[in-house]
């Protein structure tokens, strides 16, 4: 490992992720905050818009050739989907060693691009210099669904709720509090691309229903699970505790997790385990901080692993 910080840069600072990934790096023993862009807060002092950020660090707006131009170790992209292309490019033809870490869908599909959920594809990592980290509903799902994998009738359902912060901070329905004030709003209700990318992933269909709440943080996972032969509610519970035994960030309880207990949490929840009369079908429930564990503490997971850092570094838990 080396001896001198890595130098990283992110792109999309001023953003809901970016602000937590700006307090995890600051936080890193091996890492050197280089550089955070922000189209709209150019020239401003970092501090003035992070909490808990010291120094003199300021925005910077950069395009794609200026970011690839700053020649870093490592960079982030925490930009609304469809908008990390012209980054990579520039940054593949200026210095392709660079570590990426896009947080957007746009490479979670791609040939190349190691898809880094650590605790279930750790074992997948070979090296690569291209990281698609998954998002928040992706993740929970994955985590909830994968240790019954291969005890499955047929596709799980997935009713996912959302804290507004999912949706970033261009402005839309789903970030409006006027709309959502004592409202549930359902969205994209069948083929969400998030539906697309577990199936891909699990090797099985999922059906995934989500809906955006009044609340800030957080996500609730509720999974129907059709299982193809009756197990015992402890049958079931063991599968989860003995496949996330090694993974600090996954707690595994015995009660249905409730979302205002993860918020400002980097780690997952998963419990209920709630069987159905005859055992044949049971309910679990996940819930994560969409900005942490579903975003910048997954980055931040990944970053480690690439960089050869212990992967819970900078991570309270
Ligand atoms: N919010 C969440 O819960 C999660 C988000 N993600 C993914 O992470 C990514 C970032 O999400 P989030 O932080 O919520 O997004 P935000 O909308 O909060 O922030 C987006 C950031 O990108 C910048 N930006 C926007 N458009 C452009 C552009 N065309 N060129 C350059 N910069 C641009 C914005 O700053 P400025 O306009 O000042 O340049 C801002 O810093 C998304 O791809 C999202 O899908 C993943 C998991 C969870
Ligand atoms: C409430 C809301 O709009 N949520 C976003 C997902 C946020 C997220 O997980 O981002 P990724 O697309 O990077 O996975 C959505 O449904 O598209």
């Amino acid at each position: 490992m080396s001896t001198s910080p890595f130098r990283l840069g992110i792109v999309g600072a001023r953003g809901h992720t970016g602000q937590e990934l700006i307090r995890l790096v600051a936080a890193h023993p091996g890492l050197e905050l280089a550089f955070v862009s922000s189209r709209e807060l150019d020239g401003q002092r970092v501090a003035d818009h992070t909490d808990g950020f010291a120094g003199e660090l300021r925005f910077e707006s950069l395009d794609a050739d200026a970011v690839a131009a700053k020649g870093v170790d490592a960079v982030i992209l925490a930009l609304p989907n469809g908008k990390a292309a012209p980054f990579v490019a520039a940054i593949d033809a200026a210095k392709p060693d660079t570590l990426i870490v896009d947080l957007s869908a746009d490479y979670r599909f791609e040939a190349g691009w190691y898809y880094g959920l650590p605790e279930l594809t750790r074992a997948r990592y070979a090296g690569q210099r291209r990281i698609s980290n998954p998002g928040c509903y992706a993740t929970a799902m994955q985590l909830a669904i994968a240790p019954l994998a291969e005890h499955l009738a047929g596709p799980p359902q997935c009713f996912g709720v959302s804290g507004y912060s999912g949706a970033g901070t261009m402005p839309s329905d789903k970030n409006d509090t006027a709309l959502l004030a004592d409202n549930l709003m359902p969205y994209a209700l069948t083929n969400h691309v998030h539906e697309r990318e577990v199936s891909k992933q699990l090797s099985l269909p999922v059906e995934f229903m989500p809906h955006v709440a009044p609340h800030f943080r957080g996500i609730t996972m509720t999974v129907n699970l059709w299982l193809s032969a009756p197990m015992s509610r402890d049958a079931v519970k063991a599968l989860f505790d003995a496949r996330y035994a090694d993974a600090p960030l996954v707690e595994v309880i015995d009660d249905a997790p409730w979302v205002s207990h993860i918020a400002g949490r980097h780690g997952a929840q998963i419990g209920a385990f709630t069987m159905a009369p005859g055992n044949g079908r049971v309910v679990v429930v996940a819930t994560l901080d969409n900005l942490l564990k579903g975003a910048a503490t997954q980055a931040m997971q990944n970053l480690n692993l690439a960089l050869g850092f212990d992967e819970l570094t900078s991570i309270p838990h």
